[in-house]
C-alpha cells in the first residue's frame, strides 16, 4: 500500500533539514511479531537502509527497543562499530555509552521479583518469562485470553509487592524492570548528543508513545497499526515502514549531495 501523501510530504521536508536523526522501534515495526522472541527477523532492506542513512553526511540512525542491547545487536545484525546507534531496555542501555551495571540492591530486587514470577508461570502453563539484565518479562502471546488475563493480573500483583519495580505493558508482554527508563527520554538525549535539528521516530506499541509525546514539528512521528496515539502520522504495516525508509534514503541522498 502506498504511503499517505501527508507522510511523504513530511519526509520530504525532514530530508531537507541540516541535520537529521532517523530512529525506529524494532519489534512490530522493523520485525514482524513471532511467538519466540529470539526468532524475530527484520524485514528485508530495513537495517540496510538505516545503515545507508547513517553513512550520509549529518544524518544519524538508531534502533530504539525494549530488548536487551546484546539481543538487539544480534537480531539486527548491527555489529559493534556500526554507525547505527542501538538503544536497548527502553532507553536504559545504549551502544553510544557504557551500560551501567546494576547495583547490589537492584540485583537482589530483580532476583526476588523473578523468583515470584516463576510461581506465576507455574500457575499458568503456557505463559513464559524472558530474562534481561535489568528486567523480567512475562510473555502471553498465543495463550487463550482468560489464561493471559489471569497471568497478567498475578504478575501485576507481584510487581506491586516489590518496591522499586517499574511496569511497562506492551503487546502480549508485561515488562517488570528494576531501572527507570523510557524511549522519549532516550530519543531526546540521543538527538541532543548528535545535534540533530529534527527526528523521525516510528513505533507501534504503548511504550513508543513516550517518544511520540516528546516530538514536535518538524519531527515526524509515525504509529504503525491501530490504537490511540500521539504520533502525527499512521501506517498499516511494517512493509510501509520499509517503503518510508527506502524513500528517505533517496530523499536524504539528494538533499546532502548538493
Ligand atoms: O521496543 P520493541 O523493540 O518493540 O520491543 C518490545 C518487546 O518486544 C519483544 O516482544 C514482542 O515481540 C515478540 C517477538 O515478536 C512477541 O512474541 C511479543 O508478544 C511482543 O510483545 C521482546 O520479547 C520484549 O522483550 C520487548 O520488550
Amino acid at each position: 500500500m502506498a504511503l499517505p501523501a501527508s507522510l511523504t510530504a513530511a519526509l520530504e521536508e525532514l530530508a531537507r533539514r541540516p541535520s537529521v536523526l532517523v530512529a525506529s522501534d524494532f519489534d512490530g515495526v522493523l520485525a514482524p511479531f513471532v511467538q519466540d522472541p529470539m526468532d524475530a527477523k527484520p524485514l528485508e532492506g530495513t537495517i540496510d537502509d538505516l545503515a545507508a542513512l547513517a553513512a550520509l553526511p549529518r544524518t544519524h540512525a538508531a534502533v530504539v527497543s525494549g530488548r536487551d542491547l546484546d539481543v538487539l545487536t544480534e537480531l539486527t545484525g548491527l555489529e559493534d562499530g556500526s554507525p547505527v546507534t542501538r538503544i536497548g531496555s527502553h532507553g536504559a542501555q545504549s551502544s553510544h555509552d557504557d551500560a551501567d551495571d546494576l547495583g547490589e540492591e537492584q540485583q537482589q530486587l530483580l532476583e526476588r521479583l523473578t523468583g515470584d514470577l516463576h510461581d506465576v508461570v507455574e500457575a499458568h502453563p503456557g505463559v513464559r518469562l524472558e530474562h534481561k539484565p535489568a528486567a523480567t518479562v512475562l510473555h502471553t502471546r498465543g495463550q487463550e485470553e482468560h489464561v493471559a488475563e489471569a497471568a497478567v493480573r498475578s504478575a501485576l500483583e507481584v510487581a506491586q509487592r516489590h518496591t522499586g519495580v517499574k511496569v511497562l505493558q506492551g503487546k502480549n508482554v508485561v515488562e517488570m524492570s528494576v531501572v527507570t527508563a523510557d524511549k522519549g527520554t532516550a530519543l531526546k538525549a540521543l538527538q541532543e548528543k548528535v545535534g540533530a535539528d529534527a527526528a523521525l521516530y516510528i513505533g507501534d506499541d504503548v511504550t513508543d508513545e513516550h517518544a511520540f509525546e516528546v516530538m514536535a514539528e518538524p519531527d515526524v512521528s509515525v504509529k504503525v497499526g491501530e490504537g490511540e496515539t500521539a504520533a502525527r502520522f499512521r501506517v498499516d504495516s511494517g512493509e510501509q515502514v520499509a517503503e518510508a525508509l527506502r524513500l528517505l534514503v533517496r530523499l536524504r541522498r539528494e538533499a546532502t549531495a548538493s
